[in-house]
């Protein structure tokens, strides 16, 4: 029997993500080559058009997959029925503006795309929040769907999961295919910390394979976490294939699975597990079972991992606080 096209929704479908994310989702990428899906835009009322021009693109592709494109400048209307939502959408820090300014002009977007996909997104509503703040960017959403688990709400680190394991990679002179176990704690900023103290390269720890504590504290990390400002310096733009290519791999992994024998890092909302504070948003390393993430436990956690993984939690309480006093959450 003919399978049920599942009803993918994109925020920012005309932004620069969008374009690399959406030949990917209706091509089959996303949910695996025997599922069917229906993609529904979401953009500001500016950006339509250039949705309209993408939606062209996609029909002209004829993939097999694709079973329907709608574009809507209303969030209500957008999330309607969604199964999957990728919120990509965000409004960029600009010159002169402040943090606070930057919460709050994100609020305004989250706040009402929270509400929707609270009033009309399937049962299974998964979102992934890969517009920044992210982290917190998610936190918003979710607390304006108070029917829907909060654990559907998560926000994108697999990009930097997958930069972490391509550097170490490098350094250690192996395919990436060889590395398993990394971890990227926190948030999806400069604080954020990857860890490859139970990373493996080819079934060995990592940690002892690099064997080098000047290049983990001084090179490993510190281009890990500013890889995004980096290719920002280089490109003149931020990065749009490489973050479509992660929101593939965390959607794929959260509905398909994780595989034996390795995790991979997501932000999801914290239990308290490894001193996190219950309900943050913060990234963790996760396996994915029957559709759930689940944070793998029993890590041993040292003095130097400590350290980062509390600095970048710290800021995620910050910018909590932050939307709070707002009155965004
Ligand atoms: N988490 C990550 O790893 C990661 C990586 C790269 C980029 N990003 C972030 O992803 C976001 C998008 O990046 P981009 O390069 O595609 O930006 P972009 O500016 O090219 O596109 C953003 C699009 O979002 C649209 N938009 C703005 N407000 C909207 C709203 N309320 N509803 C629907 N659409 C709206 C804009 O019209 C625009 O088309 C940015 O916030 C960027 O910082 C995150
Ligand atoms: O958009 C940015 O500021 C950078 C982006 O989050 C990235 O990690 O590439």
């Amino acid at each position: 029997m003919a399978q049920v096209p599942v009803n993918v929704t994109v925020t920012g479908a005309a932004g620069q993500i969008g374009y690399a994310l959406l030949f990917r989702i209706a091509s089959g990428q996303l949910l695996g080559p025997d599922t069917p899906v229906k993609l529904r835009l979401l953009e500001i009322p500016q950006a339509v058009k250039a949705a309209e021009g993408t939606a062209m693109e996609l029909d002209d592709c004829a993939f097999p997959l694709l079973r329907g494109i709608d574009i809507f400048d209303d969030p209500r209307q957008a999330f309607d029925g969604a199964n999957v939502a990728l919120l990509v959408g965000a409004r960029p820090r600009t010159k002169g503006m402040e943090r606070g300014d930057l919460l709050e002009a994100n609020g305004g977007i989250f706040k009402p795309q929270g509400e929707a996909i609270n009033a009309g997104a399937a049962d299974d509503i998964r979102v992934l929040v890969v517009g920044n703040p992210a982290n917190t960017n998610a936190l918003i959403a979710q607390a304006h769907a108070p029917d829907v688990p909060a654990e559907r709400f998560t926000a994108m680190t697999r990009l930097d999961h997958n930069r972490a394991i391509s550097q170490l990679a490098a350094k250690l002179g192996v395919p990436v295919t060889d590395i398993s176990k990394l971890t990227i704690w926190g948030n999806h900023s400069a604080t954020q910390y990857p860890d490859i103290f139970h990373a493996e390269v080819a079934g060995k720890n990592a940690a002892e394979a690099v064997n080098d504590e000047a290049w983990l504290s001084g090179t490993f990390i510190p281009t890990v976490a500013k890889r995004g400002a980096a290719i920002i310096e280089a490109r003149g733009a931020s990065s749009a294939a490489s973050a479509a290519n992660a929101a593939i791999d965390h959607v794929h992994d959260w509905v398909l699975g994780t595989p034996e024998g390795d995790w991979t890092s997501a932000a999801i909302v914290s239990d308290g597990s490894y001193g996190v504070p219950e309900g943050l948003i913060s990234s963790f390393p996760v396996v994915s079972r029957d559709g759930r993430w689940e944070i793998v436990q029993g890590l041993e956690i040292d003095a130097f991992s400590r350290e980062r993984i509390d600095a970048s939690v710290q800021e995620l309480t910050e910018e909590r606080d932050a939307v709070r006093k707002l009155g965004l959450i």
